[in-house]
């Protein structure tokens, strides 16, 4: 098969068939880092976590997959964290629906009062809850640049008027319906990002990976602080340790963060199994 694409914690490949293979690695990023020390498991919890949401957002879009059953000459390694799915004409534009206002997002409200052009109320903080959860868009930046907000106009200029508006309901709709399930679970869903792809047949399909810890903020619900920097579900335990004295890691110099102790690790891959047990109710095997 033909390597097509590496992100920071997944790989493409090209099938003889023309279909595209995406396979989760078991790594994990940190402070704009990818760490060398993997987390077992992480690639095949967040592949069957992602399956599941497709199965659960099924009556909303249809979605990429084609099978999870490995195909002809990939290593068995693979095995459970490689989905074979559609080649689909990408849209442009990354699209990002916020629940709660945080990051990049925060930013943008700080100094305009808005986020990709939408006003919001004053007053809101790190972590606030917005009234209605919004639709956020940005670019697709290319390697190594970041991904640029865009104005609704932006979009509506970039894909036209009709596709806009189904972008923002599509992106919205799945983002509603990922927040109230994780909610019900006691895990907040700030926000996520979706990929879509037009179909061969002209349909916006549901692409790349969906409501993972990966494509999207978790936050445990009972430690939900508006004002300060949410602990993440399942980042917190490396972050603190690669800020901690112990770590040794002097990240303003620019060096690549240590291996972490393998306490971190345990404790992180648990998190990954908790979250998906709360989401699925299905016991990680
Ligand atoms: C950003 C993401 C990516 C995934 C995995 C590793 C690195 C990047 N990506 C997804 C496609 C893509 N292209 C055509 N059809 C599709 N069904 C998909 C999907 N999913 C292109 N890039």
């Amino acid at each position: 098969m033909k390597h097509l694409h590496s992100g920071k914690v997944r790989d493409l490949y090209e099938l003889p068939g023309g279909e595209l293979l995406m396979v989760a690695r078991d790594t994990v990023s940190a402070y704009d880092f990818v760490l060398d020390t993997l987390i077992p498991d992480k690639g095949r919890i967040l592949t069957q976590l992602s399956l599941w949401w497709f199965e659960q957002l099924a009556d909303v879009l249809p979605n990429h997959v084609i099978t999870t059953e490995l195909p002809e000459g990939a290593p068995a390694e693979w095995a459970g964290r490689a989905v074979v799915v559609r080649r689909l004409d990408m849209v442009p534009v990354e699209c990002v629906a916020r629940g709660y206002l945080t990051g990049s997002g925060l930013k943008d409200y700080a100094s305009t009062g808005a986020v990709c052009g939408v006003p919001l109320p004053e007053g809101l903080v790190d972590g606030s809850r917005l009234p209605e959860p919004i639709f956020t868009p940005t670019t697709k930046a290319a390697v190594g640049d970041h991904d640029e907000p865009m104005t609704f106009a932006e979009v509506r200029a970039t894909v036209g008027d009709d596709v806009a508006e189904r972008l923002r309901g599509l992106t919205v709709e799945v983002y509603r319906r990922g927040a109230e399930l994780a909610a019900e679970r006691g895990i907040i869903v700030a926000d996520t990002k979706i990929e879509l792809g037009w179909s061969p047949e002209g349909g916006l399909v549901l692409a790349d990976e969906v409501l993972t810890p990966d494509s999207s903020r978790f936050w445990p619900a009972d430690r939900w602080t508006p004002g300060r920097s949410q602990p993440s579900f399942d980042k917190q335990f490396v972050r603190d340790w690669l800020v901690s004295p112990e770590a040794g890691w002097d990240r303003a110099a620019g060096d690549p963060p240590p291996p972490l102790p393998p306490e971190i690790v345990d404790r992180t891959r648990a998190k990954y199994v908790e979250a998906y047990e709360r989401l699925t109710g299905r016991a990680f095997v």
